[in-house]
């Protein structure tokens, strides 16, 4: 496929109707080398006299349709059996394919639940856990767990000596010994008050504990969810289902059940060693009887489980899924209230909530069957040992109090032996949340890589932080040369289905240029705009942006220089960033839909590039006792290199401009929280992200049909102050039925 040039010159009229054939040719089969996509390149304002223009490939699927005769249609959402493909080459979507996303089936899900052995999912704990262990908290949080095992040796030690009270309490007893058994009795209390405190300063020690690292780790997951985009490719590519339950609850049952099993497994070795001493002391079969009745208790038990994790699993999902579809009715309440939607919606979230209620009821009745075996193992210890020791007594081999010293000792180890079959649902529950929090985690770490589906086709990325273009040595005025963004051979497919959008397109924009980029629905304008921010990269090209050193360039701008002084200044800065994780400063995009974000008006404006409130505690430790790990550090690294933040006059003066400063007077103040996307019309919040804009102030402005829902007026006048205002470059999107270019 040739490169296409921007050359060919229509007025806007004729520039629509002949994009209204290439429209028709897609489907009517008449018209293959009608191009889909346009490039239009206009001097100074949206509405020039002359407009050049130049097509940028065509959707190959749409062509094979049209050869077909049939009516073209967008490539269908992927299949289960397109991500199976997908597995072979992608690490993400391998991950992806080899546990759940959320339209896989429930049986895929439980196949690769089921089939996660202990030696993977250890592994899978050990993954998740050991990365707080060794943060930068190690040292306080290594302290307080040693804390923890500490008190729970010394509340070991006071159930030991319990033990031995019990013993001469209830031999004072069956001796009929008043004055022996008040005294074991004060001596009773008096253990009473010195043990209980340890009981349960362990449980709030471990408690506290348990927090801190939830905390640490729910920064941390969050953390590398927001960075490299990993949210926008876990979301746009159905990875895996509700990473939000994963942070929220998975993140806070995993740290407070890991501590306590731990503690549980520690106790139990520690009294295991303490208890069997008395027990094999007692009488030694008692001892062997112990052992059989505990092993054989944990294999039934084991037989009896073994559905419980998968269950358990999808219980998860189910919930989290039921939850979601209610989050989403609630954030779309006014669309589904216009189209009348309740019923669908009923039927929906009956559906998930069935789905939840099927599983849980196939969990009950496995908990109940394993409950018929745990409940009668547990009552019949209650008589065992002194079935076994009775005949000892009798024969006034041993005391009274022996009887209930060795029914205690039996009890602790066999509640040691038996941790498995007490253990069980909760050890099943917990296996669920390592496998979800495990499958995150991979996930997590492979979307870090530069690129995911690990073939040597990508496009590449780059952000380069010199302003090129300099040649000879005479004087030059440094903004007529400036280029900002060249893309070279820029083939560009959808990620999942490989279609491709765009074929072989090179083009280069500089200072002050600005480009329209029209084309009927679905043809790939977006996708474009997604290439040049690095969210897609599937195909083949360079793109390459000329922006990042604001600052810099604007102090060159500011005065002629030689090239030659120009280049030895910027020798020194000469960097080249392959794959930018971030958008490139200076680059701003207008997203189709406006986004409104969680906060006050202030911070709409603010969005995103500067954070209201953020700047960190040097200190760290705040007066709440926060730890140092939560004070929030930049994503993207150079929050400090962010321009001064405009002061509320700056705020006020730019709701002027976009025609917003009546929303002062209706909410009185900057600094009042609402739900924005739900109080202001669609055309208000475009006009918000327009004053983002405005604010941020450029260099190279992306917008994706960003005013399609204003009235020509507002938009003819935004479309003007943005070359006015801010003297910046622009990328636009725009459908081709867009009523701004009807106009003469
Ligand atoms: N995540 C995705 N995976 C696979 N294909 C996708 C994905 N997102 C969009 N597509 C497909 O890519 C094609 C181009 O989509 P794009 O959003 O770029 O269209 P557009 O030209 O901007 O349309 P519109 O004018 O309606 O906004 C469409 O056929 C769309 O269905």
């Amino acid at each position: 496929m040739q490169a296409h040039t921007l050359s060919s010159t229509v007025g806007t009229r004729r520039y629509l109707s002949c994009h209204d054939g290439g429209g028709g040719g897609a489907g009517g089969g008449g018209h293959k080398d009608t191009p889909l996509l346009h490039i239009l390149r206009f001097p100074s304002a949206f509405l020039g006299d002359s407009l050049s223009m130049a097509s940028i490939g065509y959707p190959t699927r749409r062509r094979r349709t049209a050869t077909n005769n049939t009516n073209a249609t967008p490539p269908p959402r992927p299949s289960s059996s397109n991500s199976k493909s997908l597995s072979k080459s992608s690490p993400v979507a391998a991950a992806a394919s080899s546990s759940t996303s959320s339209p896989q089936s429930d049986d895929d899900q439980e196949g690769q639940s089921k089939g996660l052995g202990p030696r993977r999912l250890w592994k899978r704990f050990w993954k998740v856990a050991a990365p707080y262990w060794r943060s930068e908290d190690k040292t306080q949080a290594r302290l307080q767990l040693a804390a923890v095992f500490a008190l729970t040796l010394g509340t070991t030690g006071i159930s030991v000596g319990f033990n031995f009270l019990g013993r001469d309490f209830y031999n004072a007893l069956a001796n009929k010994d008043a004055e022996q058994f008040t005294k074991q009795l004060l001596y009773y209390l008096g253990a009473f008050a010195f043990g209980i405190p340890f009981f349960v300063l362990r449980d709030y020690a471990r408690e506290t504990l348990s927090l801190r690292w939830r905390s640490w780790m729910t920064k941390y997951y969050m953390e590398r969810y927001l960075k490299d985009r990993t949210f926008y490719k876990i979301q746009s590519q159905s990875i895996i289902d509700n990473p939000d339950q994963r942070i929220v609850d998975d993140l806070s049952s995993f740290t407070g059940t890991a501590l306590s099993f731990s503690l549980t497994f520690f106790n139990a070795a520690v009294d295991l060693i303490s208890f069997s001493n008395i027990l094999y002391g007692i009488y030694p079969p008692l001892f062997v009887v112990l052992l059989v009745y505990s092993i054989g208790g944990t294999a039934i038990s084991v037989l009896l489980g073994k559905g419980l994790a998968s269950l358990n699993f999808l219980q998860e999902k189910k919930e989290a899924d039921f939850r979601y579809g209610l989050v989403r009715v609630r954030e779309n309440a006014e669309s589904i209230a216009f189209y009348g939607g309740e019923e669908n919606e009923l039927h929906l979230l009956l559906q998930r909530f069935s789905s939840a209620f099927e599983n849980l009821t196939q969990l009950l009745i496995s908990s109940r069957n394993l409950e018929f075996f745990t409940s009668g193992y547990r009552y019949l210890i209650q008589i065992l040992p002194a079935a076994v020791v009775a005949p000892m007594y009798f024969s006034g081999k041993i005391e009274f109090g022996v009887i209930n010293q060795s029914v205690s000792a039996f009890n602790h180890i066999l509640g040691d032996f038996s941790l498995i079959v007490y253990q069980f649902q909760a050890i099943s529950a917990f296996s669920a949340v390592i496998d979800r929090l495990g499958e995150f985690d991979d996930i997590l770490d492979r979307s870090t890589s530069k690129y995911p589906d690990d073939s040597t086709q990508h496009i590449h990325l780059i952000c380069c932080n010199v302003c090129p273009g300099f040649e000879g040595n005479g004087p030059v005025t440094m903004h007529k040369f400036q280029k900002l963004l060249h893309i070279e051979n820029l083939t560009l497919q959808t990620p999942t289905s490989k279609t491709t959008l765009i074929k072989e397109l090179s083009l280069q924009i500089n200072c002050n240029d600005s480009l329209l980029v029209t084309g009927p629905s679905g043809c790939g304008k977006t996708s474009f705009l997604r290439a040049i921010a690095g969210l897609w990269n599937s195909g083949s090209g360079t793109i390459t942006f000329y922006v990042h050193d604001v600052e810099f360039t604007q102090s060159l701008i500011s005065k002629d220089v030689t090239s030659l002084e120009v280049n030895t200044a910027i020798s020194n800065l000469r960097e080249l960033e392959e794959t930018p994780s971030q958008i490139p400063r200076g680059v701003f995009f207008l997203p189709q839909r406006p986004y409104m974000n969680l906060g006050t008006l202030r911070e709409q404006l603010l969005y995103p590039t500067w954070v209201e409130g953020a700047t960190p505690d040097s200190s760290g430790n705040s007066s709440t006792g926060m730890p140092q790990f939560l004070v929030q550090t930049p994503i993207s690294g150079d929050g400090s290199k962010r321009s001064r933040m405009p002061s509320t006059d700056d705020l006020v003066k730019v709701l002027e401009d976009v025609r917003l400063d009546y929303l002062l007077a209706r909410f009185n103040s900057l600094d009042l929280t609402y739900e924005w996307s739900s109080v202001l019309s669609l055309g208000e919040q475009q006009r918000l992200a327009f004053a983002r804009l405005l604010l941020s102030k450029p260099k190279l402005a992306l917008l994706d049909e960003s005013t399609s829902a204003l009235d020509e007026d507002n938009e003819g006048s935004f479309c003007t102050s943005l070359l006015k205002l801010l003297a910046s470059t622009y990328v636009s999107n725009w459908s081709s039925a867009n009523p701004y270019f009807n106009h003469p």
